[in-house]
């Protein structure tokens, strides 16, 4: 089973993710981090000349040793660098391939980002387009960041993460939008254990429609 998970900065797809193939006991791949790495890669560069050859080569040279140092690809500063090389659409074609060799391994597996659903994975089995509101999100990310013993200033992260969506929305190259056959899930008034339930029942109910409507 190929499950596609999408939505915007902090609406929790990745914790999702992680519990449905917890739960479906499916391989998990956080297509975040790509970007992440790949932004991290040419920090030096950034808004200098031969920033986006440096992140075409980084994307191309990416393997899964660069994926490891989850606590420094976490930071804030990661994702606004991810969300710089993201738009060049080089890099979005060399990360192609790894997740789409992620995604069509035996047995399936659950994949989440920006683009799953209508780029990566159009023929996933389930797609699930997660939402929260941008207070919500903010509070979550704040919550995050201030469990890893960070200081953290509500209103400049407020701002840094609508800027983050409006840049992802506004990618040409970024294929981030609601697919058409996505299941809209707003966790805003969920919490994780709840979230992840009305997931699971969602995938149960696709996949059983699927089942029945087999000759
Ligand atoms: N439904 C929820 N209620 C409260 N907190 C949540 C919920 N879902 C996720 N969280 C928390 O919010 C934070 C961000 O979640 P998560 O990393 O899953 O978001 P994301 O959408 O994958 O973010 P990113 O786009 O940056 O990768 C985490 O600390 C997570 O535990
Ligand atoms: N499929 C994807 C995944 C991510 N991006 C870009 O990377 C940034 C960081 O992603 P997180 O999920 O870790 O927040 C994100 O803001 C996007 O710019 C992408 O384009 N496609």
């Amino acid at each position: 089973m190929m499950i596609a998970v999408d939505g915007p900065a902090a609406s929790g797809k990745g914790t999702l993710a992680a519990g449905l193939a917890g739960h479906y006991g499916l391989p998990c791949l956080d297509t975040g981090l790509l970007y992440r790495a790949v932004g991290r890669a040419v920090d030096a560069l950034e808004d200098q000349p031969g920033f986006e050859a440096a992140a075409i080569a980084a994307a191309r040279a990416l393997d899964a040793s660069h994926l490891a140092d989850v606590a420094e690809l976490g930071s804030a500063r990661s994702g606004v660098l991810a969300s710089k090389v993201a738009v060049i659409a080089e890099v979005r074609q060399a990360l192609f391939d790894y997740q789409r060799q992620f995604a069509t391994q035996p047995g399936g597996a659950v994949l989440d980002g920006r683009d799953i659903g209508t780029r990566i994975c159009p023929d996933a089995d389930v797609k699930l387009f997660i939402q929260a509101d941008s207070k919500a999100r903010m509070e979550r990310r704040a919550r995050q960041l201030e469990s890893r013993g960070l200081v953290v200033d509500r209103y400049a992260l407020y701002h840094q993460i609508e800027e983050r969506d409006a840049r992802d929305m506004a990618n040409p190259n970024g294929g981030f939008y609601k697919a058409d056959d996505a299941h809209l899930l707003d966790t805003t008034l969920l919490g994780i254990e709840a979230a992840l339930r009305a997931a699971i029942a969602i995938v149960d109910e696709v996949m059983a429609r699927k089942e029945g409507s087999k000759p």
